[in-house]
């Protein structure tokens, strides 16, 4: 049994090939739908419609008898030369538009080429024509379906009701009906809302899961919304995105892809294009000026933040604003300031409808209650929502006339896109900014940027998890040795040995499947799901792709046979995966003689085996209704078979050297790092742009505002947004000494202190077992799954104590206190 799938001479690029093969297993790709306007073959464009002759008015008269080659001649053509074809105008009416807008004709056009693209136009300038349209056009010409991927899976119901009448469209989840399911299959929907997860799989997928792609009409185009959480350097990654467009090539065939966002800056769109496999720079079709003219934007540096929050409210400015939404940072203060402004706006009724003063929201609350102040907001009768981010997202109100950021936002990107929830309809807005003067908000927002990071030492152990070594140089040599006489194999050893010392590695291992469970590695490791995800992310990402990233999978099969050992002899006899689990354990020393029952990861074993996953486990579940000779039962085996433990599951090597291992773990480390860094130096920018055009108090603009203060604030918007800035600035952080110096001397006030209450933290939990890192989240308030804030939060001796000071200091001195209390 060499533990290793294929040959040992094949090449590792058709070892991937077959990987992927078998990730597709089981999932055909649709048809391959053809675009809308016709591509005759890759590198030329002929145009015309299949089905009828639309296009020949339009397009087609400029082409008549001429070939245009290259990628970016047809996008060069789609942005001069185009005549839109009328079909288009007339589904535009359809849907009661008289014209585009800009951006979206360049943006359908392109779609209806089958050319992937990328949209960045700011909130509420209609991106979501850019797909609404197309898959209607396609869905008319023959049946097909487009794929909406969206974040927002609490708002999906909403989204999908809010569409025009037009578009027929479903969303995927866990309450969907049977007749809805069918609907989606028999092709009677044009749209199909999916998150994330519901694509790529997941811990939280659950039983909403796209149907396979064999059942699913062909699939014209797929959409991403957000598209930001694409790339790793976004304010917003989420590693499942990236996996997602692999997800929709492989498993699904999608060949063009929509990418839809609000805020990424040019470097970031860059990214995304890459992602999004976007050929032509003209495949970012759109981008547009950051924040929208009609928005007047004010920062000011209050002492008194609440009451100067009250007195805006009350000024000229905001005092005659219907809807308003200020921002919080944190759930408990949107409940405090929302008591706050009844309290103090009492009487102050601006007009008959308005039922309610404010109103707070936030994730924590319940859904009926987040929905009873999302509709009062959204009829009118509630004039200000006093809100976390978690407000705003999807939400479709053209009239929401004043944002107030009570607390410092914690990007640039975050902010325009807050901001750009005001004034949809195109009619004058107010947004105002409270910076802290003392930059305590930057310390509450530095918390999430340190809650994501992980240390050397476990990025270690979770690096050994995923590569565990295997038998395949052993078999190699052993191979070699038959081949080969004594003295060649030898010099074959010697020769190797040579290759690992100069790094120089003959790979003789060509991927295994692998798969570590979820729960038992976000505990073993306090990481979050979304921390080792990234982690495997950074390894696909990896020139040289250390993982190959698969479709998660249930692990662990469990086999119970109800007629007892003899029963599980029987079936190992005609079932060689059992027999290959039962052979694996006795030589791993466990005797099974008089056990009815087998536990075995079924990854490893199909891996072992050089068979493919599905495969073993259709056979594995097989087991439960034969009928052979001996068995009892009517129709069902008496054998039990269950799949459980949610895996990550991927192809890594298990034949790296000691010094690949630990360039991997520099690697990692380097790059959470670099992460952690560019995220600090983009807060502090933040902060100083701020800065830059802050009042003394808001008294100065609670009336009237300087509009200087309100350009040159977009200014710096736009060039933070325009700038073609690398994506990793963790040097730039390096240079950026002052924020550390400014710990360092609080610091030498409070080290003694500080040291003292990590002894007597950890004198009263003695039994537990706590590392640096877990102490100083303890002493910044950030709750890990081995740490959660609802059990360590509620010490408040300890929770949060030390949040003003450096999170890096905190973990040194934590450190050498638990040596020394060794
Ligand atoms: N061509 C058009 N003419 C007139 N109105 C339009 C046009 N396109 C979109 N709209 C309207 O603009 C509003 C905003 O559109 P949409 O929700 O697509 O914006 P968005 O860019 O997706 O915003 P967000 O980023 O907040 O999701 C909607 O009410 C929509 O009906």
């Amino acid at each position: 049994n060499t533990g290793s799938r294929g040959s040992a001479g094949a090449n590792p690029s058709q070892h991937r090939a077959q990987g992927r093969n078998q990730s597709q297993a089981g999932c055909q790709p649709t048809a391959d739908i053809k675009p809308y306007i016709y591509k005759k073959n890759k590198n030329s464009l002929s145009l015309f419609s299949p089905s009828k002759n639309v296009v020949q008015n339009g397009l087609s008269v400029y082409l008549s008898g001429m070939h245009i080659t290259g990628q970016h001649m047809i996008a060069l053509f789609l942005t001069f030369f185009s005549a839109t074809p009328p079909e288009v105008y007339e589904a535009l009416a359809d849907f009661g538009y008289k014209s585009f807008r800009p951006g979206q004709e360049l943006a359908i056009m392109r779609i209806l080429s089958g050319l992937s693209t990328l949209v960045v136009l700011s909130t509420g300038m209609g991106k979501s024509l850019c797909y609404q349209l197309p898959a209607y056009l396609y869905a008319k010409r023959s049946k097909s379906i487009a794929l909406v991927v969206s974040p927002l899976v609490s708002l999906m119901d909403d989204q999908v009701s809010g569409l025009p009448p037009k578009i027929k469209a479903a969303c995927i989840h866990s309450n969907m009906t049977k007749n809805q399911r069918e609907a989606v299959k028999e092709g009677k929907v044009h749209v199909l809302l999916l998150s994330p997860e519901a694509l790529v799989g997941g811990g939280h997928a659950g039983s909403g899961c796209l149907p396979p792609a064999d059942q699913l009409p062909p699939v014209s185009f797929a959409c991403i919304d957000e598209a930001h959480c694409v790339s790793e350097w976004s304010h917003n990654f989420r590693p499942c995105y990236l996996r997602l467009c692999k997800v929709l090539r492989d498993r699904l065939g999608v060949r063009c892809l929509l990418g839809l966002t609000a805020t990424a800056t040019l470097a970031t769109a860059r990214d995304i294009a890459h992602h999004l496999e976007i050929q032509d720079e003209d495949g970012i079709a759109v981008r547009s000026a950051a924040v929208p003219p009609n928005l007047h934007l004010s920062v000011s540096m209050d002492k008194e933040k609440d009451q100067a929050l009250v007195g805006l409210l009350k000024g000229d400015r905001f005092g005659s604003l219907d809807s308003i939404i200020v921002y919080c940072t944190r759930r408990e203060e949107t409940n405090r300031i929302a008591a706050l402004l009844r309290t103090c706006m009492q009487g102050k009724m601006i007009r008959k409808p308005l039922k309610w003063i404010a109103e707070s929201y936030h994730a924590g609350m319940s859904a009926s209650q987040r929905r009873r102040v999302q509709n009062n907001f959204m009829c009118g009768e509630l004039r200000v929502v006093v809100a976390t981010v978690a407000f705003g997202m999807g939400l479709d109100k053209s009239d929401v006339r004043g944002i107030i950021h009570y607390n410092m936002p914690k990007s640039f990107e975050s902010y325009v896109q807050e901001i750009g929830r005001a004034g949809r309809d195109g009619k004058s807005a107010h947004c105002h900014l409270f910076l802290d003067p003392e930059g305590g908000d930057l310390c509450e927002l530095r918390r999430h940027i340190y809650g994501d990071t992980v240390d050397y030492f476990t990025v270690k152990k979770l690096v050994q998890k995923l590569f565990p070594p295997c038998k395949c140089r052993q078999i190699n040599e052993k191979q070699q040795a038959v081949l080969k006489s004594p003295s060649s194999v030898h010099q074959h050893q010697e020769e190797e040995q040579n290759c690992n010392e100069t790094q120089n590695v003959t790979r003789v291992c060509h991927t295994h499947e692998r798969a570590v469970p979820i729960q038992e590695t976000v505990e073993a490791h306090d990481i979050t799901e979304e921390g080792i995800e990234t982690i495997l992310c950074y390894l696909e990402l990896h020139p040289q792709h250390w993982v190959e990233l698969l479709h998660p999978t249930l692990s662990s099969c469990h086999l119970v046979c109800y007629s007892g050992p003899q029963q599980l002899r029987a079936i190992a006899k005609i079932c060689p995966p059992v027999a290959v689990a039962l052979a694996r354990k006795r030589l791993a020393g466990e005797s099974l003689s008089h056990s009815s029952s087998v536990t075995f990861d079924v990854v490893e074993l199909a891996d072992s085996m050089g068979w493919e996953l599905i495969p073993v486990k259709r056979t594995l579940r097989q087991l439960q209704w034969k009928t052979e000779r001996g068995f009892r039962g009517t129709g069902k085996s008496g054998v039990l078979v269950e799949f459980s433990s949610l895996s990550f599951h991927f192809r890594s090597y298990g034949d790296l050297t000691h010094q690949e291992m630990d360039s991997i773990c520099e690697f990692l480390h380097q790059r959470i790092q670099a992460q952690e860094k560019t995220q600090l130096y983009q807060l502090k920018a933040c902060f100083k742009a701020f800065f830059s055009v802050a009042y003394h108090n808001s008294t100065s603009c609670s009336d009237k505002m300087d509009d200087d203060r309100s350009q040159k604030l977009k200014a710096l918007l736009m060039n933070y947004f325009d700038k073609k800035a690398e994506l990793d600035l963790s040097k730039k952080y390096e240079e950026d000494k002052e924020d550390c110096e400014l710990s360092k001397y609080k610091l030498k006030d409070w080290g003694d202190q500080i040291r003292a209450d990590i002894r007597s933290f950890l004198s009263t939990r003695n039994e537990e077992k706590f590392s640096g890192r877990a102490i100083a989240r303890i002493f910044h308030g950030i709750g890990s799954p081995c740490y959660p804030a609802l059990i360590y939060g509620k010490d408040r001796r300890f929770w949060r104590k030390y949040i003003n000071f450096d999170f890096n200091e905190i973990i040194r001195i934590a450190t050498e206190e638990i040596i020394r209390t060794k």
